[in-house]
């Protein structure tokens, strides 16, 4: 039996998949497992005995990823289950930036009981008025799950669409229109776009990016939008550029006190993803790649370790080894077993920058004495038999 302690509201169409072989529980200090969305694990003490956490999302910023390598806690997301939810709502940010959708409902709203409220829409409606989107030019940052699908249908709009990724995976080149310009410096995209959309992770590396300078080499006018991640945006740079009329709308999903109130700024409580069926796809795929590892060891989709999957579990054993991405690692794991007289009778490993993970399907359960000389070896830093 394994236990999962839930962070946040995890859909039911993902909880509903776990087996009577897990429970979900309330005692984050009994849990094997943990699934989350967006509450900060930062401040968190997990018990020693924690062996996995899942992210039902993409953004793993709220997640001490080194920290749980370190401990040989498996972090997973779900990479492009939301990415659909948050490109339509980029589609209504840029909808929202081009008209004045939202002074004018709110208007309506204000003159409702008023008698000759049609009369009144006619002569007022001019100050609504607004542009197309169709001939614009928008430059997507980060061409991934979300990118891509962002890129694609501004594409569609009929917008002349700009996109800078210097890391671009083949599957997400191979799913982008071939009308998208490649642009290889974010100075074309400031340089040419009307609009800015980012779809990059928040790490160190991309804090505040959009700053004074990008500010400062973006067309006049020009809008941007942010349903990556607050940080990744420069606030005083952007009330600057709004405030000079250099910047005409800052489109966020990620308000905070400086930038919520102001002048140019449309804001939205981080809706990107809070649809049924983008809560439902992260729900299920985090569910069953959770229930994978825990069940049968195998690393699908993980964030700090590399995948590792062989498959179900055919040997009468299997042992997993989480450990330091160091040399002989698997020469001195295959002769503790064999030095016992364990046949190996499949194995795989895998490595991901300073860590490694490797999978050993054997013919029968090894002693205590090999698994503790397994345990003992320099770099070893978790090891589970199922
Ligand atoms: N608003 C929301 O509710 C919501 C929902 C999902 C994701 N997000 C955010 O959006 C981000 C992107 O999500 P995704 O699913 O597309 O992730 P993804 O991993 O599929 O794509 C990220 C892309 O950014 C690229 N990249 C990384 N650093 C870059 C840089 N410096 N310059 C340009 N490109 C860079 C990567 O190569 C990758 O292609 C997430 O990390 C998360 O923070 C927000
Ligand atoms: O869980 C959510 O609602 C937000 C998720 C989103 O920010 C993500 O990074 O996937």
């Amino acid at each position: 039996m394994y236990t999962v302690k839930c962070l946040n509201p995890i859909s039911n169409r993902g909880l509903d998949l776990f087996t009577s072989e897990f429970e979900v529980i309330d005692d984050l200090n009994a849990a094997d497992a943990v699934l989350v969305r967006s509450a900060s694990m930062h401040d968190l003490e997990v018990p020693d005995s924690m062996l996995a956490v899942a992210r039902a999302g993409a953004g793993v910023n709220n997640i001490p990823l080194n920290e749980y390598a370190e401990k040989g806690i498996t972090v997973f997301n779900t990479p492009g289950a939301n990415a659909n939810g948050v490109k339509e709502l980029v589609v209504a940010g840029l909808l929202l930036a081009s008209r004045d959708i939202i002074g004018g409902v709110n208007w309506v709203k204000e003159n409702a009981k008023e008698a000759d409220l049609a009369k009144m829409i006619e002569k007022k409606k001019k100050e609504f008025a607004g542009n197309e989107l169709k001939g614009k030019s928008i430059g997507v940052i980060g061409l991934g799950a979300i990118g891509v699908l962002v890129a694609n249908i501004c594409n569609r709009l009929g917008m002349n669409v700009y996109g800078y990724d210097p890391y671009v995976s083949v599957r997400s080149a191979w799913s982008l229109s071939r009308m998208v310009n490649h642009s290889s410096s974010l100075d074309e995209i400031y340089e040419k776009c009307d609009f800015l959309t980012i779809h990059v992770p928040y790490m160190e590396s991309t804090k505040g990016m959009i700053g004074k300078e990008a500010v400062q080499k973006m067309k006049d006018g020009a809008t941007i939008l942010n349903f990556a991640r607050g940080e990744l945006v420069d606030d005083q740079a952007v009330l600057d550029g709004l405030a000079s009329k250099k910047i005409k709308h800052y489109v966020t999903d990620f308000p905070n006190p400086a930038v919520a109130a102001a002048d140019g700024v449309i804001t939205i409580p981080h809706l990107g993803a809070s649809t049924e069926e983008s809560e439902e796809n992260c729900a299920e795929m985090a569910v069953d790649q959770l229930m994978n590892y825990l069940e049968k060891g195998n690393i699908v989709n993980s964030v700090n370790y590399p995948n590792c999957d062989l498959g179900d579990i055919e040997a009468e054993c299997r042992i997993t080894v989480h450990h330091k991405n160091l040399p002989n690692m698997i020469g001195q794991l295959t002769s503790a077993l064999a030095e016992e007289g364990y046949n190996i009778e499949n194995m795989l490993n895998k490595s991901k920058k300073d860590y490694a993970y490797s999978i050993f399907d054997v013919e029968k359960r090894p002693s205590e004495k090999v698994l503790s000389k397994m345990k003992q070896i320099d770099g070893v830093i978790r090891l589970r038999v199922l």
